[in-house]
């Protein structure tokens, strides 16, 4: 009798137990939280969030870009992501993932994991000068995301032609015969004219206006950039609609490279260093590839080169309603 009462009890204090627990609880053992469901988030995908997770933090995932840097290489696309990285609401990847022309094949979900984690606050910018090279990409680029903002930076055709060259010639072997820059210029790239691929921003630019429009594509001047990048930071940060982040104190000119840093003493640099391609030590782009020696121009060849350059510079200026103001023009 005694055994009875006492299993009776004891199932009944189990009883008593479970139903506490599954109040408190809940039916899966989870400790009940209050949900909110969000409007669509940033990246299309409906998702809920937990109210009693404050921290900014927990959020973070990878996220598809806002933004793309589509241009032009050699003109300052590697510095301009990297300013923009100090920006506390802009995330980039460190490398150019060439998505939407070399990649596209691996899908949306691929080219969302190459993206470095993001608070739903921050946006993300990819750079991949490669996306010019084609109409097409242009057009993938559009059915990714028709709102989708464009940085495109230019900087003096003919210099940009020295760049050019300089790269080139960077990576042929030791042994291989060098051309001169003239003999250079004139060779065939691919199968059209080396000169007019590398200078002729009008006709890339009417290519990205033939899909965007004007309102999301924003241009910048190289020359600008390395002059003062504040400005053009600045511009940049409106053009996306964030809030004032870049202060005065987070480029320095460094007179050894010639160009403005990174400040390696500004609060923000100790956390993104790891994530630019900027050295730790004084926040600079690295030495290999950036600021490598031109080639020295014929005067006449140069001429040539203004004469047959100027028509196409007087379309880009239409075409952007901005005159540009480049030495050797
Ligand atoms: N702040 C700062 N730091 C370093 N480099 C700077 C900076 N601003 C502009 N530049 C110029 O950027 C030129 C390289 O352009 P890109 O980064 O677009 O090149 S690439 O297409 O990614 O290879 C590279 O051109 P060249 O030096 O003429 O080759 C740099 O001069």
């Amino acid at each position: 009798m005694l055994t009875v009462k006492i299993l009776t009890g004891c199932v009944g204090l189990v009883a008593v137990l479970l139903i506490g627990l599954w109040l408190l609880y809940g039916p899966y053992g989870v400790p009940k939280i209050e949900e909110t469901s969000l409007p669509l988030s940033s990246d299309n995908h409906f998702y809920t969030r937990h109210k009693s997770i404050s921290s900014d933090n927990a959020g973070k995932r990878p996220r598809l870009p806002k933004a793309l840097i589509i241009g032009f290489s050699k003109c300052g696309t590697l510095a301009l992501r990297t300013f923009l990285t100090i920006h506390p609401d802009i995330v980039c990847p460190i490398y150019e993932i060439n998505y939407f022309n070399e990649n596209y094949h691996k899908g949306i979900e691929w080219y969302r994991n190459q993206m470095p984690s993001s608070t739903a606050k921050q946006i993300t910018i990819e750079k991949t000068p490669g996306y010019l090279r084609s109409l097409e990409y242009l057009r993938r680029i559009r059915a990714f995301d028709s709102e989708i903002k464009l940085l495109v930076i230019v900087r003096d055709p003919i210099v940009r032609l020295q760049s050019q060259y300089a790269h080139e010639l960077s990576k042929l072997p030791d042994g291989f015969e060098r051309p001169g820059f003239e003999s250079w210029c004139n060779e065939e790239h691919g199968n059209g004219d080396r000169i007019l691929h590398f200078t002729n921003y009008a006709y890339k630019l009417g290519l990205v206006y033939s899909v965007f429009s004007k309102p999301q594509v924003l241009v910048l001047s190289e020359e600008d950039m390395e002059k003062n990048p504040l400005p053009v930071m600045r511009e940049v940060e409106t053009f996306l609609g964030l809030r004032r982040g870049f202060t005065d104190d987070m480029f320095v000119y460094s007179p050894k490279r010639g160009f403005y840093c990174l400040n390696v003493k500004h609060q923000l640099f100790p956390s993104i260093a790891q994530k630019v391609k900027a050295n730790r030590q004084n926040g600079c782009l690295y030495y290999k590839t950036k600021g490598r020696e031109h080639p020295v121009i014929d005067k006449s060849f140069r001429r040539t080169l203004q004469t047959l350059i100027r028509p196409y510079n007087e379309l880009f200026f239409n075409l952007t309603g901005k005159r540009f103001k480049w030495e050797n023009f």
